[in-house]
């Protein structure tokens, strides 16, 4: 599994978005197999996610799941209104490091398992397409050899093809008003769906084998399109006999639609797996305040049952304030948190926040922090400092002011950071990621997109504690990074969330 080195802003959020609970649209909005538009969430994310896929070439390294279907789904291929739909989930919840790509991903991992299916591991770092890719999604209407043949392009062998188009076609169905060739006998609902349950699981391959499915794609009146017909008979049915045992059945699929997801172009590179972590420093900000420099952060631990006491310790950054062993402070709040689904399928029955709220010597300032904690059991306290690292504090001239900032969800928040020692010539810009909005009229490209902001002096925060002042209203409250430069130095600063506990 992946190895958290504080800070990661990539690995951060994105063991956020699958761990923890609304953090991400890709791990809430599948869940109990959520009906939409006559089918599930879960059947249009993973549907999505397999075209995203099915650009891949594995002999050329080029295509796979990168998001180029935000340039692909007015295709005549990727026909459905389900594809918008959760592009439209999904916008939102990007930022500078983690892209559409693996939050469609991710998207596919959460519709197996709001279903009832196996849990799929995750690896982040996809990137994200800026064009489309080649139109190389099957489609019912071509014959065995073809599809034979676009699988092979995309990495699976005749027998996986059989085995992933059975998982994928576990979910949801054909849309008569996009097949009308395919569905040709009015059903009530306006979908013909797969199989003749909701979930995932392999009913889909039991109907076919004792004949009672009504999966249109196998005994539609129109024979030309009975593609899965052809493929999954296409070995005498004996991958469809093996498919029969729900364990095989779902251990085939979590396999395959991993490999499914990981399917990227060769220039990428993903993450081992990413593991919820056993501890994690979280949402950190320090600023000047009243004299001194307040430091919130939070210590997220995996609940073990045991009823531990953290403590927070700092060391200066210049001169001597702290005793040899640190200065230390106990939390002023614990708070004990549910995980997501997935968290909760990995074994994490809780996650316990431990906050701080440090006052830290203006002149002295903070180099580096670290926890320790007493189980209460007889066992020694161990240290818990970032993999030996220390969680280290690079600079304290950029600092972001939770408290001076004005965040309100009525209006756009004005974002106030302070700048130590400045001089006029002090430039401070934000990156934000904002979501791309999609509009009926024209939905454009869904992806999300950058804006600068420039902030000015701040003529309502007066300087104080030595830091400058400056503001300006942003537009997204989940992900910034703040620049500027100081006397000839480039000092940056990642600010994901406005507000911290203790503000
Ligand atoms: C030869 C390969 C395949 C063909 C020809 C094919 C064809 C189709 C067609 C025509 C639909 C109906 C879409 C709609 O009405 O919106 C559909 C739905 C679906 N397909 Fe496939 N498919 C193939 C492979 C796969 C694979 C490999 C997966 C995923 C692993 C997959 C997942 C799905 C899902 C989940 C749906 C339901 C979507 C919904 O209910 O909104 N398909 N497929």
């Amino acid at each position: 599994a992946v190895v958290f080195n504080w800070p990661d802003p990539f690995l951060d959020t994105l063991e956020d978005q699958l761990y923890r609970l609304g953090f991400s649209s890709a791990s809430g909005f599948a869940l109990n197999c959520a009906a939409r538009q006559d089918t599930t969430i879960a059947a249009q994310w993973l549907r999505l996610a397999y075209h995203d896929a099915a650009t891949h070439n594995s002999t050329t390294g080029t295509g796979g799941l990168d998001a180029s279907i935000a340039f692909e789904f007015t295709r005549a291929q990727d026909v459905g209104e389900g594809m918008l739909a959760s592009l439209g989930d999904f916008l939102g919840v990007q930022n500078q490091y983690v892209g559409m790509a693996d939050t469609i991903a991710m998207g596919a991992i959460n519709a197996v398992i709001g279903c009832g299916g196996p849990v799929i591991p995750f690896r982040g770092g996809r990137i994200d397409a800026t064009e489309a890719g080649p139109a190389t999604v099957p489609e019912p209407q071509q014959d065995l050899d073809s599809h034979i043949a676009s699988f092979q392009t995309q990495g699976f062998n005749e027998t996986e093809m059989i085995a992933l188009v059975a998982c994928g076609h576990s979910l949801g169905g054909v849309r008569q008003v996009d097949f009308p060739l395919i569905v040709t006998e009015d059903v009530p609902t306006g979908v013909q769906n797969f199989a003749s349950n909701v979930g995932f699981d392999n009913t889909v391959v039991h109907e076919y084998l004792n004949s009672t499915t009504e999966n249109v794609l196998v005994v539609g009146s129109n024979i030309t399109t009975r593609s899965d017909l052809r493929i999954f008979s296409s070995d005498g049915n004996v991958t469809m006999q093996s498919l029969a045992s729900p364990d095989t059945f779902n251990e085939v699929c979590a396999d395959l639609i991993g490999r499914m997801i990981n399917t990227v172009p060769s220039t990428v590179t993903l993450t081992d797996p990413i593991e919820p972590f056993d501890f994690k420093v979280w949402n950190t900000h320090l600023f000047p305040q009243g004299g001194s420099l307040a430091f919130l952060a939070t210590l997220r631990i995996i609940e073990t049952g045991a009823n531990r006491t953290v403590t927070m310790f700092w060391k200066e950054r210049t001169g001597t304030f702290c005793p040899t062993e640190g200065c230390s402070i106990a939390p002023f709040q614990v708070e004990s948190e549910v995980p997501s689904l997935y968290g909760q399928l990995k074994g994490v029955t809780a996650f316990i926040l431990h906050s701080f709220n440090a006052s830290i010597d203006l002149v002295t300032s903070i180099s580096h922090f670290w926890f320790e904690i007493n189980d209460n059991d007889g066992s020694a306290p161990f240290i818990v400092d970032n993999n030996g690292a220390n969680y280290t504090i690079d600079q304290d001239v950029l600092l972001y002011d939770p408290r001076r900032t004005i965040a309100t969800f009525a209006s756009q928040p004005v974002v106030v950071v302070g700048v130590k020692d400045s001089s006029t010539s002090t430039n401070v810009t934000a990156l934000s990621m904002i979501a791309n909005p999609i509009l009926d009229s024209d939905p454009g490209v869904p992806l999300p997109i950058n804006i600068t902001t420039v902030f000015e002096l701040d003529s309502s925060n007066p300087p104080a504690d030595g830091y400058t002042f400056y503001s300006a209203p942003i537009v997204n409250t989940l992900d910034n990074t703040i620049r500027t430069t100081v006397n000839g130095t480039a000092y940056s600063l990642w600010v994901r969330f406005l507000t911290a506990a203790g503000v």
